[in-house]
């Protein structure tokens, strides 16, 4: 597909490319698949106008807490709930939005599904995972927050984990160790992610899905084929999360040039793996010089990163605190 550029009308989120997807894996050999410069990209050469934001998600909306009420927009309709309720549960005029996290009881879902458990945004927090998450959800459970959470384990109770929610995110999946690529899980995270799309299509076909299990370059088109498949595939409602790629952009060049983290924006288009990271250091806001000895370092270590975690962490797994970071932060 020939370069493009779009910008969507739910956001204004600008996309500055379209790209065949360059992982070697055989579902996306020959897939065009199109990103956005926020750090989600959706299969099928669509645009994409949401990201995810502070354990909940906006669709081109608003985050405002006034006068102790956080309000929210999402999906053209306004959550609105206060910021002070306690933990007995959604009341009158409180958000009912629900999110299911998949893969729950691992490295990035447990720390994720914290995160949304804090949202006064969110009334159901589903987690769902093949190993015990009955722990991680009484332990949840405690926080003095409105949401309801609850524990779903194995394949038999994906579909009450699944029924009707507003949100899936999914974390499922193996992560890789020293010495392999993202496209070495695909043999194990493809399966994964199409049984839990499969899932999705026919729990909750309205739902907006994140998908964060790796190789993101591949497991997002094989979910928007199962989707087709199912007749419920809406372009807009998926992204594969890449967010990391642009914190770490942010994060290096900051440190590099001496700035301020919080004035740095690198726009980082293409997907998530290897050379298909593609930082726009020329486009950094601010404006900013850059040696060509710079932005060949500065690129080969953002497009590395994740490496560079998988190997520090020594077969114990990849990033999970920085991946979750990425989406309390996100704007
Ligand atoms: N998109 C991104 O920016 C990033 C993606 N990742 C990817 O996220 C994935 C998860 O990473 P971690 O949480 O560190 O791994 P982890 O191994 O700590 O957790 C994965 C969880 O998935 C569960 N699981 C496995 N098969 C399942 C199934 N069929 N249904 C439901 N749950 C299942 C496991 O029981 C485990 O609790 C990996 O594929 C990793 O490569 C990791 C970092 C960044
Ligand atoms: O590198 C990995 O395997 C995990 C990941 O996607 C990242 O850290 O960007």
């Amino acid at each position: 597909m020939a370069a493009s550029m779009a910008t969507t009308a739910a956001s204004g989120v600008a996309a500055f490319g379209s790209i065949a997807a360059a992982t070697a894996s055989p579902a996306s050999s020959s897939r065009t698949v199109s990103f956005s410069s926020r750090g989600f990209f959706a299969a099928s050469g669509e645009v994409l106008g949401l990201s995810f934001s502070s354990c909940s998600v906006r669709a081109g909306g608003f985050v405002t807490v006034q006068d102790g009420v956080a309000k929210q927009g999402v999906r053209g309709r306004s959550l609105q709930v206060r910021a002070d309720a306690g933990a007995s549960g959604p009341k009158s005029g409180q958000s009912t939005f629900k999110v299911a996290v998949l893969g729950a009881a691992g490295g990035i879902g447990q720390p994720l599904s914290l995160l949304i458990k804090m949202s006064p945004l969110i009334s159901e927090l589903r987690l769902y995972d093949i190993a015990n998450v009955k722990g991680v959800a009484a332990d949840l459970s405690h926080c003095n927050t409105p949401a309801q959470v609850s524990a779903y384990t194995g394949a038999s109770e994906l579909a009450a984990a699944l029924k009707d929610v507003d949100l899936v995110i999914i974390p499922a999946g193996v992560p890789r160790k020293p010495g392999m690529t993202r496209d070495d899980l695909f043999n194990i995270n493809a399966g994964i992610v199409r049984t839990l799309i499969e899932g999705v299509a026919d729990h909750c076909p309205n739902a907006l899905i994140n998908i964060i299990s790796n190789p993101v370059n591949s497991t997002v088109p094989i979910a928007a084929e199962v989707l087709k498949a199912k007749g419920v595939y809406d372009p807009k409602k998926l992204f594969g999360v890449t967010t990391l790629d642009v914190v770490r952009a942010n994060t290096f060049v900051a440190q590099k040039k001496g700035l301020r983290l919080i004035d740095v924006n690198v726009p980082v288009i293409g997907g998530h793996a290897g050379v298909t990271i593609l930082p726009l250091l020329s486009k950094t806001k601010p404006t900013v010089e850059f040696t060509p000895e710079e932005v060949e370092e500065l690129t080969v270590r953002i497009q590395n990163a994740g490496t560079e975690v998988v190997e520090a962490k020594a077969g114990a797994g990849s990033a999970t605190l920085s991946m979750v970071s990425d989406i309390a932060f996100a704007e």
